[in-house]
């Protein structure tokens, strides 16, 4: 395998740091040009969107929003069966993100204190659809579907126009299909600082959502540190595999592709505690390689991608968790090992039928994902996502009678007497009702 990954056999613990660092254009650079783009787009709106769309994707023009009708007679030149295939992919993923709706929390923690929770939409959200080198329209559905399913009231889609202005036919129709309620042709740091800022014809939202490249990457980051919230980090796509001889090479080397094919920056691992794995996969993944009209992309994607013999099952877990990858694909003998000690992890495929290609597209799982060991803190994207939870509480009489002494001490503890003070009043107010029900009892 040594041609095409860089192998290590046995890697000292001590060396896991080096190989598991990913392909990072410095932070430096990149905020170099997000915090140019932010300003400008801060200062100018639409004029700096168009500026910059004009550089780095080639459309020159000041009309940024698609009308409705453009991106209807767009998405009516959806192929058939590619519009029954985003259909089947549809139905899916809304039920897995229908049934993600959380269990009713509504209790009485001491008698007469009513605690509760209610899950409400975040009204206005943008959701990126990555388009530079690939036109995802699969992240379409991927957003769109949980953004409906929570109740968000205005969802705004920006995607990278191409030279021409347009977005592809199947983003259109997926988008209609979601129920999306504006479509900007704009995308990259623009896109980004453009939901932030809101322009004349991209409005401000108060969540951003969606994978891209590392200018995306960073610009959503960017936009985090300004008030506007984000999902997570979901940068270049990546996968860690990890087999022993009951995988089947060809599809371990197809599994490894279908992300190095993302960009030139994705990265692939491949870790294994049988080395007599390497020869087959290594000629398949050659073999395929060949045969990729993205080659030129996963060869690049590959040089950044490394195949790790380890010595022993406890060392498979202990570097999966270290390398928190955005996809795990599990092809093992020892996978109830595995998933027994997994902590970090986007998301995960087991056995050699689940390949990751299911979750990018149709299996229902979300495939926006937190890549550049950001699993080690983040979820994927999912309903809750899409929502807040308000919580609400009622307390009785009788209810503040018993907790009251408590907030009271507390808050006298904390020097904040006002607080207690609220409560000290109504307790009064109680007691003397108390009162005067003995004394009309007793009259
Ligand atoms: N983590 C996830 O969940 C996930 C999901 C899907 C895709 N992805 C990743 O999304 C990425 C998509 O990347 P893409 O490039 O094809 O599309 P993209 O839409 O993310 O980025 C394209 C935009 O980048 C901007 N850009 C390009 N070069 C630039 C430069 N030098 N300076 C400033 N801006 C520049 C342009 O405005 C362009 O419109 C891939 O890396 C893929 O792996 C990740
Ligand atoms: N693998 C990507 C997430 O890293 C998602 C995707 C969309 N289309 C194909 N793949
Ligand atoms: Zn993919």
């Amino acid at each position: 395998m040594n041609n095409i990954m860089k192998t290590y056999s046995r890697p000292q613990r001590a060396q896991w740091n080096q190989i598991i660092s990913r392909p990072q254009t410095s932070k430096e650079d990149l905020e170099a040009v997000v915090m140019e783009v932010f300003n400008a787009v801060q200062q100018e709106g639409d004029s700096a969107v168009s500026g910059y769309t004009r550089r780095f994707d080639a459309w020159d023009s000041q009309d940024i929003a698609y009308s409705q009708e453009a991106v209807a007679s767009q998405a009516a030149k959806t192929p058939e069966s590619l519009k029954q295939a985003i259909d089947q992919a549809y139905e899916n993923i809304l039920r897995f993100h229908q049934a993600q709706q959380p269990a009713t929390v509504d209790m009485e923690t001491q008698e007469g204190v009513r605690c509760w929770v209610e899950q409400k939409p975040i009204d206005k959200v943008g959701i990126y659809i990555p388009g530079g080198t690939a036109p995802l329209f699969s992240t379409v559905l991927m957003l769109g579907v949980p953004a409906r399913v929570a109740g968000c009231r205005e969802v705004v889609l920006c995607s990278p126009p191409n030279a021409q202005g347009e977005l592809h036919s199947a983003i259109c129709y997926a988008a209609i299909k979601c129920g999306i309620t504006t479509v900007c042709r704009v995308g990259g740091i623009q896109a980004i600082a453009a939901l932030t800022y809101g322009t004349q014809q991209v409005p401000a939202v108060y969540k951003i959502f969606g994978p891209g490249n590392q200018y995306v990457t960073q610009a959503k980051q960017w936009a985090s540190r300004l008030g506007v919230a984000i999902d997570m980090p979901a940068g270049p796509s990546e996968v860690l595999v990890v087999a022993d001889t009951t995988s089947n090479p060809a599809y371990v080397a197809a599994d490894l592709l279908s992300q190095a094919e993302h960009g030139n920056d994705s990265q692939v691992i491949l870790i294994t505690d049988q080395e007599e794995i390497a020869e087959g996969v290594q000629a398949e993944l050659a073999q395929q390689l060949s045969q990729l009209p993205r080659k030129d992309m996963a060869t690049k994607a590959l040089e950044n991608s490394r195949f790790v013999v380890m010595e022993d099952r406890e060392e498979l877990a202990d570097f999966v968790n270290a390398y928190a990858p955005e996809h795990l694909i599990i092809c093992h003998r020892e996978e109830a090992f595995l998933l027994q000690h997994l902590r970090n992890a986007g998301s995960v495929f087991l056995g050699n039928y689940s390949p990751e290609s299911a979750g990018d597209y149709a299996s229902g799982t979300n495939h926006t994902l937190p890549t550049n060991g950001f699993a080690k803190q983040y979820s994927g994207v999912n309903l809750a996502s899409f929502t807040k939870q308000i919580t609400y509480q009622r307390i009785s009489p009788t209810g503040l009678a018993t907790i009251g002494p408590a907030i009271v001490e507390m808050a006298e503890a904390e020097g904040l007497s006002a607080h207690g003070e609220a409560v000290r009043l109504r307790l009064a107010d109680i007691e003397a009702k108390e009162d005067n029900t003995v004394v009309n009892r007793n009259a």
